[in-house]
């Protein structure tokens, strides 16, 4: 068998095998007081060390949210850095979620950063802002092209702030669909992939199965993993979806962390393309 060489192919055989869930990693100081943590250094390392004894190659993806990370300055960065490598050691994808964006100059910066493949914080794929324009995001998309990395462009989010994304015409999340299929033809490559949020019934129009879609808002706000198909219709083979707070919420045990990882993948409808989900 060969292996797998762009984003999707890499994604497509993880969730294969691990079921298709992404697990977020989101350290906030709730959760390290639900799980008897200190909000500090400690608590931060304590939590790594659990997440990644639960999940690690159990899981197809996981997203570290990175401001969680940073807000524990320096050492917190640390813990980042070795929770992502074990995870990749043990096989499962790292969705980093630092929702960048900027200028060339600067974007190449974050692309070094998270995305070359010797880069300090180098993970699997990228939640990135398309504010500044999608193509401003040309540093990262030509550098995942080389290396089999993916991005994540905020599309529709599942914040209920994020109705401007829907205004003027064409919309602007519409808009960042459009760019977003120019930029895959160019590239010959599907590197970019959309945030579409679970919290709405779909009301952007997505070209089938083309985009990977990153699907948040599972779990704590409110969308069912049940509802997958019917939230997403013909695009729901190409979700991905992620859930944070609802899986972490049953820590800080390994077991039961686990368990409800395979209680959210039963929740899963099995997907119409063929590809089965796999209890964990
Ligand atoms: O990019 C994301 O992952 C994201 C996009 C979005 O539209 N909404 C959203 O909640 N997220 C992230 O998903 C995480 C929250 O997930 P839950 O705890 O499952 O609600 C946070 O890290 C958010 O930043």
């Amino acid at each position: 068998m060969t292996a797998p060489e762009n984003w999707q192919q890499r994604l497509a055989a993880a969730t294969e095998s691990r079921g298709r869930l992404c697990v977020g990693l989101d350290p906030h100081p709730g959760i390290l007081q639900a799980w008897g943590l200190p909000d500090d250094l400690s608590g931060l390392a304590g939590f790594a060390g659990t997440v990644v004894s639960a999940f690690a190659g159990r899981v197809a993806v996981v997203k570290p949210q990175l401001a969680f990370f940073e807000a524990h300055g320096h050492r917190g960065l640390a813990i980042l850095e070795q929770l992502t490598s074990a995870f990749r050691q043990a096989g499962t994808l790292v969705l980093l979620d630092a929702k960048r964006g900027d200028i060339g100059s600067t974007m190449a910066a974050y692309a070094r950063t998270f995305l070359a493949p010797d880069g300090p914080y180098a993970a699997d794929a990228l939640t990135v802002s398309p504010y500044l324009g999608v193509r401003a995001l040309a540093p990262a998309y030509e550098l995942a092209a080389e290396t089999g990395a993916g991005l994540y462009v905020l599309c529709r989010t599942s914040n209920p702030e994020a109705g401007w994304q829907l205004s003027g015409e064409p919309t602007l999340a519409q808009q960042v669909v459009t760019d977003c299929r120019a930029v895959n033809a160019e590239l010959g490559s599907a590197v970019l992939g959309l945030v579409v949020g679970a919290t709405r019934q779909l009301d952007v129009e997505l070209p089938g199965t083309e985009l990977s879609v990153l699907a948040p808002g599972f779990g704590a706000q409110g969308a069912q993993l049940g509802e997958l198909d019917q939230l997403y219709g013909t695009v729901a083979p190409a979700v991905l979806p992620t859930a944070s707070r609802s899986v972490l919420a049953a820590g800080p045990g390994v077991d039961a962390l686990r368990a409800a990882l395979a209680d959210h993948l039963a929740q899963l409808p099995a997907r119409a393309d063929g590809q089965e989900r796999e209890q964990a």
